[in-house]
């Protein structure tokens, strides 16, 4: 018999996955799983629960939001082994689950994980951390949690706009140096992302046909700090038509790896979790390193992940 191991944050987002909790171990089940399930108690114990058993397993699924997938995700890439991942978004945000399609509806999510196919994707490291679509610094970053509901339902993707220039008079450049494999980009910051995905906090939305999450590179964004209001504008336009190229106050290329150089006081984010800053930060690009499944009718999986120069096949 095959056998699943489910590791469920019951704290992520609103508890709604654990209402739906034997939904889920019925459709393992009734797909054919023995069923093992592993509550985390709090930070860092998807990727202990992950890392000491996932041999075992024939597929692993992570019920909780983007944090818990990042520590989940981890604790598979340490045990060594390549069993398959499902996720089933459950947090407040989601936004890498958006970003791949995978249903919002819980039941859904289970069915395709059990329905579906692997598909492999890239992950990045952080120093000797990992990170599943982001790390960045600065501006934002609390953005998509203070935008308030009404707003987003209204304006989408510009609520998250308007809220996130209204805090950048505020902010305080950040001085970095990044090199990669083509150039360096130095010079005062308000915001930089290195992503894995079509979306960040609401704010970042990049075009599915420059996103191919399993090519081995990252796309980059660094936004310079704005010395008066019209660079401001500039950064405001961009942000609001997703012309990040275009823009003068930005830098926006695709990377594999990338070397930077900032204060060690500046704080990051990967997959929306606080990271301490370093001076020296070395972000690499682990190329197919996992396989996640994916429901078979998933246009957006289709888009992002490029899927028939993948190896799992729909
Ligand atoms: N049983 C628990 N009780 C409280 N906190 C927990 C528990 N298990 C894990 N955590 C914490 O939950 C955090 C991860 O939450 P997660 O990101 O999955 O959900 P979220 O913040 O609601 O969703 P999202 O990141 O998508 O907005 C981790 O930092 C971890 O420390």
């Amino acid at each position: 018999m095959k056998r699943a191991l489910v590791i469920i944050n019951p704290c992520a987002g609103t508890r709604q996955a654990n209402r739906h909790f034997v939904q889920i171990t019925d459709i393992l089940c009734k797909a054919g799983y023995e069923t093992v399930v592993a509550t985390t108690a709090g930070r860092g114990d998807g990727t202990e629960i992950a890392r000491t058993r996932s041999r075992k397993f024939d597929l692993v699924v992570c019920i909780g939001g983007d944090g818990t997938f990042n520590e989940v995700v981890a604790g598979v890439l340490e045990s060594g082994s390549k069993v398959p991942i499902g996720y089933i978004p459950a947090g407040s945000t989601n936004d890498f689950g958006a970003s791949l399609g995978l249903s919002k509806n819980i039941i859904q999510a289970t069915k395709d994980i059990v329905m579906g196919v692997p598909v492999t994707l890239d992950i990045g490291s952080f120093n000797d951390r990992y990170f599943s679509y982001v790390a960045s610094f600065g501006a934002f970053t609390a953005t998509s949690y203070s935008v308030p509901q009404d707003l987003k339902n209204t304006l989408g993707h510009l609520a998250y706009i308007l809220e996130g220039i209204r805090d950048i008079p505020s902010i305080k450049p950040l001085k970095l140096r990044v090199r990669n494999e083509v150039g360096v980009y130095g010079g005062e910051y308000i915001f930089g992302a290195v992503c894995n995905s079509t979306s960040m906090g609401g704010i970042i939305t990049l075009d599915k046909k420059l996103v191919d999450m399993n090519d081995g590179l990252f796309e980059v964004l660094l936004i310079r700090s704005p010395r008066n209001i019209f660079e401001l504008t500039q950064i405001t336009m961009a942000l609001t038509q997703g012309k990040y190229k275009e823009c003068p106050m930005m830098s926006f290329f695709s990377s594999g790896n990338l070397h930077i150089e900032a204060d060690p006081d500046m704080p990051w984010t990967l997959d929306g979790e606080y990271q301490p800053g370093s001076e020296e930060i070395s972000i690499r690009n682990n190329k197919s390193a996992i396989r996640i499944m994916v429901g078979r009718d998933n246009a957006a999986a289709q888009d992002v992940l490029r899927i028939a120069g993948n190896k799992g096949k729909l």
